[in-house]
């Protein structure tokens, strides 16, 4: 199973530009997460302030019982062999085959013989469907393939957990959903722990267990991924729109006197960009047919059915439509008052698949 990532009152500033603060979240072993927020809102610091490539200024950051904040540096580098880390760009060496550049970590970090290392390079390969490709530069192949690429080295050591930055950029909405496919089936093989960020609102509706979003230096919310879709919190519905009319400005946030003017002109008629409304939970994609179960989503469900309690209206309802009969009765939830909510949630997620 893959490690838990504890996030705890996390603060990050350059100079007197604080980044975020009180950051607070739990990566669930194995689980899938999501991390949003417009641009500029700290997520690529976030996730270097996981690994210890940035130092937070308070808080603490707990992977498989270490804090990375405040251990040492040989602790650190010891921590950080547990992570796999796909880069937006893939960072792979130029001057280096993808066969050199994928077998770069296991040359640096272990001890393996080059005929093992050749053996893992092939297996890492085929599953980001590279293989044949192994001797081409990285300018010589186009930019998904490079994301595969970046993939593959980053799976190289078995990572507990796999940190992704904007797997989306530069790629078509295509290959966007087939890395996104690639990550689930990883997951389903290794049960690792997954955070992505990304400003792809189609990945991030299908993808993981829990979505989170950055948005004036704090954390909005982070959760199962039912409470995000169906908040109604402004800056939430904004961003999942992708619509001018809200509080995200051109330079991440604006002023109550900009939006009250924006808001007139939108009500007015001018376009704000958005299309369409987009509501509702969508089924989540599963691993490709013939790969196991993602022990992950199996844990996640008995977790969010004990926090179910706890969690808004809307997203009980989305949680509870997900569920077949068998697993409501398993959870005993056609017990719980208001079983018309249910049948009302059934109907949205149908609505919207
Ligand atoms: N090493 C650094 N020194 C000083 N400032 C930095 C450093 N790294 C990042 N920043 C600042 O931190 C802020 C957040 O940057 P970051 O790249 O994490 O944002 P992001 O949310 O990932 O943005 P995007 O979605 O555009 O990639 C920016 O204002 C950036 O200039």
């Amino acid at each position: 199973m893959g490690a838990e990532v504890v996030v705890e009152g996390l603060t990050k500033s350059f100079g007197r530009q604080t980044i975020w603060r009180d950051v607070t979240l739990t990566l669930p072993p194995g689980e899938v997460s999501v991390l949003l927020g417009p641009s500029g809102t700290g997520k690529s610091v976030f996730l270097k302030s996981l690994i210890g490539l940035l130092k937070p200024d308070r808080g603490r950051c707990v992977v498989d019982g270490v804090d990375v904040v405040t251990c040492s540096e040989h602790r650190l580098y010891e921590v950080r062999k547990l992570f796999g880390v796909l880069f937006q760009d893939g960072a792979l060496f130029g001057s280096m085959t993808l066969f050199d550049n994928i077998a770069f970590p296991l040359r640096e970090h272990t001890r393996k013989s080059e005929t093992e290392i050749r053996r893992i390079v092939h297996e890492k390969l085929e599953l980001t469907g590279l293989a044949g490709a192994d001797r081409k530069l990285p300018g010589e192949i186009s930019g998904g393939m490079r994301k595969r690429a970046g993939l593959a080295r980053a799976l190289v050591l078995d990572p507990q957990i796999v940190l992704v930055d904007e797997p989306d950029s530069g790629l078509d909405p295509v290959r966007t959903s087939y890395i996104s496919q690639l990550f689930l089936d990883v997951n389903a093989r290794s049960d690792a722990t997954f955070l992505i960020v990304t400003h792809n609102i189609n990945l991030a509706r299908t993808v993981p267990d829990n979505l989170g979003m950055l948005f004036r230096r704090e954390l909005v919310l982070f959760g199962p991924r039912e409470v995000l879709l169906t908040s109604e919190e402004p800056v939430v519905r904004q961003f999942l729109n992708g619509r001018m009319d809200g509080p995200i400005g051109m330079s991440e946030e604006k002023d109550s006197a900009t939006m009250a003017a924006e808001r007139a002109k939108f009500a007015a008629g001018h376009h704000d960009g958005g299309v369409e409304e987009v509501v509702g939970i969508p089924p989540q994609m599963q691993p490709a047919p013939g790969l196991p179960p993602r022990p992950g989503e199996a844990r996640r469900k008995d977790r969010v059915l004990r926090l179910l309690p706890t969690l808004p209206e809307a997203a009980q309802d989305g949680i509870l439509a997900s569920l077949t009969p068998e697993e409501r009765r398993r959870y005993g939830v056609d017990r719980v008052p208001g079983s018309d909510r249910v049948d009302h949630g059934r109907h949205r997620v149908e609505e919207v698949s």
